[in-house]
């Protein structure tokens, strides 16, 4: 929600921007580490969601550790304060130099996508008289029940290890000497809202936990991923996902052994609802069936409507005039670039004010130069001096 001083503050700015409500973040980090802490929960962010600096270090200032799938990320993660020891690091194509970069930098775990995979770290660790933490991602073929494109835990995708690989896998184990299995790992989606699909989870888990106790292997902590949704609909209204819920369907029905721990790598639900893009309209033009609303901001600045016709409320802020439909499109030459279609909004004109709300995950971050775009700049609500 943006009140009157902030829209005059915004609205004095270069169009489009990402604008950060750091009050909001606050609060969900306080939440989340609260509701946590009940279970003593370890929760890494999974920096690929905003890996925006002034949000790292917030996030990173509350004790959490950060997820990476990049060498990159990790040196990102590093550099806004993370303490190596608990960077995780998972990724289905990890390179020889980001291996090494990672364990340079005694990384917390690798979560290990492939057979593979595991020979190479042991290969580089080996070469740098290291052993490497790893936990085993496995795909436990869970449906998500979200869009097909963010769907990771089913048998088709391409992430983790499959449990006919199991038997293998421990052969390599005992011959490797370079490494040392420590956990297990699980990542079946993103923008789950369905929390019945976190205790089908649970269950799977327990049935592949079994079969490794049967084989006398107990490792030290469980990591079930991220993937809990937000609400794109009414993000004032739930500005802050159901976390008690949420963490309560693990306490609930994954069975741990003694001492084991639970991790989870969020991204989404800590910081989908504290960003927004803002925009300028800047033609208003008549099409056969309906209004365009023409903005200054593209896909190249929110990917999500392009690639997943993922739905973002749309907000003028600059006008309390009766309501129109418009197809609100940005000015990249691809008929893709839509980001809703007879959105209902105040009467709107040239210069508006646009917000598309819940961007802070998965916004900037996919932001490309594409059309030889400029890179959007970014406020923060503690910044605003009014
Ligand atoms: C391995 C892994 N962990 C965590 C996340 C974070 O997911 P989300 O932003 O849905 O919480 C992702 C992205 O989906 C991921 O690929
Ligand atoms: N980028 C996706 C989520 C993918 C998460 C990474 N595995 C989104 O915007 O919803």
């Amino acid at each position: 929600m943006i009140n009157s001083s902030t829209y005059k503050y915004l609205n004095a700015q270069e169009t489009p921007f990402y604008y950060y409500d750091m009050d909001l973040l606050k609060t969900s980090l306080a939440t989340i580490k609260e509701e946590a802490a009940r279970y003593n929960y370890h929760i890494h962010y999974a920096i690929k969601a905003n890996a925006n600096p002034k949000i790292l270090s917030l996030i990173q200032a509350y004790g959490f550790g950060a997820d990476c799938v990049s060498g990159n990320e990790i040196k990102r993660s590093i550099d806004n304060k993370f303490p190596s020891n608990q960077i995780v690091y998972a990724g289905v194509g990890k390179s020889d130099k980001e291996i090494e970069m990672a364990l340079e930098a005694n990384i917390f775990c690798f979560n290990c996508e492939s057979i593979p995979e595991i020979e190479v770290i042991n290969e580089i660790a080996k070469s740098k008289n290291k052993v490497a933490k790893i936990a085993l991602r496995i795909n436990p073929n869970v449906n998500a029940n979200t869009h097909h494109y963010i769907t990771t835990g089913i048998a088709e995708n391409k992430f983790g290890i499959n449990p006919w690989e199991f038997d293998q896998i421990l052969e390599l184990l005992t011959e490797l000497d370079n490494i040392q299995l420590v956990g297990l790992h699980f990542h079946i989606g993103s923008q789950i809202v369905d929390l019945s699909v976190f205790k089908s989870l649970c269950l799977r888990i327990n049935e592949i936990q079994n079969w490794f106790l049967e084989h006398q292997i107990i490792v030290d902590h469980i990591n079930v991923g991220g993937g809990f949704g937000i609400n794109y609909h009414k993000p004032d209204e739930e500005p802050i996902p159901d976390f008690r819920n949420y963490f309560a369907i693990f306490n609930e029905f994954l069975n741990l052994k003694a001492k084991q721990q639970v991790h989870f790598e969020l991204g989404r639900s800590i910081v989908g609802q504290c960003g927004s893009l803002i925009s300028r309209v800047l033609y208003v033009k008549n099409g056969i069936n309906t209004n365009f609303a023409i903005l200054d901001a593209g896909m190249t600045e929110l990917l999500r409507p392009a690639l997943y016709q993922a739905f973002h409320k749309i907000e003028n802020l600059s006008s309390t005039d009766e309501h129109e439909n418009y197809d609100v499109v940005g000015p990249i030459c691809e008929s893709s670039d839509c980001f809703g279609k007879a959105v209902s909004l105040p009467k709107t004109k040239r210069n508006d004010l646009i917000a598309i709300r819940s961007a802070g995950a998965y916004g900037e971050v996919m932001a490309s130069n594409y059309n030889l775009r400029q890179t959007a700049k970014s406020f923060f609500s503690d910044d605003i001096q009014i």
